[in-house]
């Protein structure tokens, strides 16, 4: 489902290859600023490189991505972090050594161009909407699996994105932990943050998710309404064999 989009993104014929690989096989892609999109598929099949793609971690080896019809193809990171489009990573990866409050006031200070004052205030917001007020002065490295996934969340939100790019932040956490997770994702829409989330936990996943798209070996096999999506008889084949979590 690609068309333009003044106010999204737009990513047209996506290719890229790790060697001899062929991991984005041409893929086409588009959503609104204000859409929230959940991918799911088979491990492997290159959901979360299509995202490293979008948040610009590499150079493609072809095709183009449009951000409200600006060409970012050739912009890093930190140039799409500006201007709004920044992810999380599956495995947390936050500065050791450095408190709650630090590791954010570093993304709200250096992801964007942000004076103290400013910085300062995005960094109080990102830690509140994250409900990481009672943790901000413990060590980065002391904190558990749900906290060092809130504050994954916490150090993008500090950086202000319009579209935030999820990578798996529910997996491995218990079910009390995801509904807490949900909440602030859900707290996000109604701030009019788009999403992009890839996340195997499907029913955490479509609390949050209006539209769906399954990929299979670098490819997207379907596209849509999340339920037309998963009872999509190829998605059912490649991705749903085992049932959904
Ligand atoms: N930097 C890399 N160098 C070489 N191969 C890579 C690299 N990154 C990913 N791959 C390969 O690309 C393929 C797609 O990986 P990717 O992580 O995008 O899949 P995924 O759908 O996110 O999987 P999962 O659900 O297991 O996280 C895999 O075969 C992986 O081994």
């Amino acid at each position: 489902m690609t068309h333009a989009v003044s106010n999204g993104l737009l990513a047209s014929d996506l290719v890229k290859n790790f060697g001899s690989v062929s991991v984005l096989k041409n893929i086409n892609f588009s959503m609104n600023a204000d859409e929230a999109v959940g991918i799911v598929g088979p491990n492997g099949a290159g959901k979360t490189t299509l995202l490293s793609a979008l948040a610009g971690a590499f150079q493609l080896d072809q095709g183009s991505i449009l951000l409200n019809n600006q060409d970012v193809t050739e912009k890093c990171a930190s140039a799409r972090c500006n201007l709004g489009v920044v992810r999380t990573h599956q495995i947390p990866k936050p500065f050791d050594g450095m408190t709650v409050f630090e590791n954010v006031l570093v993304a709200a200070s250096y992801g964007v161009d942000a004076d103290k004052q400013t910085a300062y205030q995005h960094t109080l917001n990102a830690i509140q909407l994250s409900g990481m007020e009672h943790v901000a002065n413990r060590q980065a490295e002391s904190l558990g699996l749900l906290d060092r996934k809130r504050l994954e969340l916490a150090r993008a939100l500090a950086t202000q994105p319009k579209i935030l790019l999820l990578d798996e932040i529910a997996g491995g956490l218990t079910e009390a932990e995801s509904v807490q997770l949900v909440d602030t994702i859900k707290e996000l829409r109604r701030q009019g943050i788009g999403i992009i989330w890839i996340e195997h936990i499907v029913h955490v996943l479509l609390q949050v998710a209006e539209r769906l798209i399954c990929m299979d070996s670098g490819e997207i096999i379907a596209d849509g309404e999340p339920q037309a999506v998963l009872s999509n008889p190829q998605v059912v084949k490649a991705y749903l064999g085992g049932g959904i979590e």
